[in-house]
């Protein structure tokens, strides 16, 4: 039987874990409190993260990471991205010498600029052909309320993404493969950028053209970074891509939206961040992307704007100003 190991006990390391349970995955899923293990161990249910989710018996629980590793042909990463090398840097001497690390992580680390697959492959040394990626539009409470959703699984190795591709295959959870790694994992983090300048404008009561507009113009630009990081561009028109960032950009659910709507009605940063308070990817990694984009020459306006409402100081209104003041362009991405 297949084992997986989940590091990370969240919203979606919990929900994730069903999906593999109910493909018929061994599932273990490990947390840094005994509080919300025990919870998982004995009554089936993480009610911090997934409030009025029942959790397959077959999925156990444990604080000790050791345990959960042994045997495990897949370890499921799930936390925040700027945790993530402090987090591996412990667990590194402990995975097995064949498993496979999947990245479930949508961020890229500040400093570093680094996507997770290369944090993950600088701080274990593990090539390529054993980091996979797991992307695309997955809202954890609906996936953890078995809606049907697809998703993307990306290794440079196609057996291996095939390997992954069964372990997570249910009835609800549709899979699809992909060798472009740098294409899944982009898409990923820079949506939830573009799912915060969503949310403003909502907040800020703009309407659907103005959403529609966002989300075409930060598909390009993700795909302008991509390119110029030797990334697919039809990746960005998959599951991945336009498929996670209409989820994002449309669903309440989403806490960088929620965060974004907060902002676009007035509320300071910090505001935000109380009444938000489970991860907001986007909100440190605008700054990343942008680091990143810069660094490669890549003009990205929506990201720059959301750096400059979230990090600066500056108001939605005098920024949606500067977007609209912008010169004028032809339509091509590059
Ligand atoms: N929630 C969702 O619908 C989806 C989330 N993701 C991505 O999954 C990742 C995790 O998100 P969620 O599960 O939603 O977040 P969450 O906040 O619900 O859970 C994060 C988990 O990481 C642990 N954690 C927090 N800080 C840590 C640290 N410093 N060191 C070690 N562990 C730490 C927490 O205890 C918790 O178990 C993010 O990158 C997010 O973008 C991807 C797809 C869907
Ligand atoms: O990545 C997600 C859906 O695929 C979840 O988005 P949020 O992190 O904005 O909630």
């Amino acid at each position: 039987m297949t084992r997986a190991a989940i590091f990370g006990a969240g919203n979606w390391g919990t929900a994730f874990s069903l999906v593999l349970a109910d493909a018929g995955t061994e599932t273990v899923l490990c947390g840094r409190r005994a509080s919300v293990v025990d919870r998982i161990e004995q009554e089936h249910q993480n009610p911090e993260y997934l409030p009025g989710i029942l959790l397959p018996e077959s999925v156990h629980a444990t604080t000790d990471p050791g345990a959960a590793l042994e045997g495990a042909d897949f370890l499921v990463l799930t936390v925040p991205a700027q945790s993530l090398r402090e987090s591996l840097i412990r667990w590194a001497p402990l995975i097995p010498a064949q498993t496979v690390l999947v990245s479930l992580i949508k961020g890229i680390e500040l400093g570093t600029c680094m996507r997770m697959s290369q944090v993950i492959g600088e701080v274990t040394g593990v090539g390529p052909d054993r980091v996979a990626v797991v992307s695309g539009p997955n809202l954890a409470q609906e996936i953890a309320e078995r809606h049907p959703a697809a998703s993307v699984v990306a290794c440079a190795d196609q057996a291996v993404a095939e390997r992954l591709q069964k372990a997570c295959h249910s009835t609800y959870f549709r899979p699809y493969t992909n060798t472009d790694v740098i294409g899944c994992e982009l898409g990923g983090a820079v949506k939830n950028v573009i799912g915060l300048a969503a949310g403003i404008a909502d907040g800020m009561g703009l309407g659907d053209n103005t959403k529609a507009s966002l989300i075409t113009r930060g598909l390009a630009e993700t795909a302008r970074l991509g390119v110029a990081l030797g990334a697919d561009p039809y990746t960005f028109a998959g599951l991945a891509g336009l498929g996670d960032l209409v989820a994002t950009c449309a669903s309440p659910l989403s806490r960088n939206h929620r965060f974004g709507r907060l902002l676009g009605s007035g509320h300071t940063v910090a505001e935000a961040q109380q009444e938000v308070r489970q991860t907001t990817e986007g909100v440190k990694s605008c700054a990343s992307v942008l680091e990143l984009a810069r660094r490669h020459g890549v003009e990205m306006p929506l990201v720059e704007t959301v750096v400059a409402v979230v990090h600066e100081g500056r108001s939605p209104r005098e920024m949606l100003a500067a977007l609209m003041a912008r010169s004028a362009k032809s339509e091509s991405l590059y």
